[in-house]
């Protein structure tokens, strides 16, 4: 079974998440990780998608949250060229199985996930979610991840990982 991720990434948090969920899913599959920049459109050999962002204004981010963001960041942000919600509307229309993940700040009762949003978009592409939509949190828009966050990435790409194989 081969898993590909892909992820969109501001400050390095998110990254941070898709390489521990890349480490988890290795455990039973093959696995490529792609910052969504750099990701075709193609799904030829993915049994298994994994696409994961960063929360911007409740939801995906899009080309103004995006720019806000990099103002945030004067050494440079990882995503420079695209994200996420515009990745998936390029890509392949399929019945892929599918997991999407987010990361946003731990304020608990702020509403909105990027995870849930891309969720709801791959459903509608044909796509088949495997696993409910997951939020791994920061404790504050550029980080640093709360800790523990990227064990329990891990430790969430290793749960999918078995319950498929
Ligand atoms: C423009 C902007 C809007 C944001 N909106 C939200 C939000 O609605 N909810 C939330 O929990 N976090 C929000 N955040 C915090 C981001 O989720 C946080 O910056 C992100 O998780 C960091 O991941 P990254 O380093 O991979 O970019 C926002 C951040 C930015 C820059």
């Amino acid at each position: 079974m081969h898993a590909l991720v892909v992820y969109e990434s501001t400050f390095g948090n998110t990254q941070t998440i898709a390489e521990a969920i890349a480490d988890g899913l290795a455990r039973s599959m093959t696995v490529d990780l792609v910052e969504v920049g750099s990701a075709g459109t193609s799904l030829a050999g993915v049994d298994l998608l994994v696409v994961g962002g960063p929360t911007h204004a409740f939801s995906m981010s899009r080309a103004s949250t995006r720019r806000s963001a990099a103002e945030q960041a004067p050494g440079g942000v990882i995503s420079k060229t695209t994200g996420l919600r515009e990745w998936l509307s390029t890509v392949d229309a399929s019945d892929t199985m599918v997991a999407t993940f987010d990361t946003k700040t731990d304020k608990p009762h702020l509403p909105g996930s990027a995870a849930k949003a891309a969720r709801r978009v791959l459903r509608h592409r044909g796509f088949h979610p495997v696993a409910a939509a997951a939020s791994f949190y920061v404790t504050g828009t550029t980080g640093p991840l709360v800790d523990g966050e990227g064990e329990r990435a891990r430790r969430w790409g290793d749960q999918i990982g078995l319950a498929l194989s």
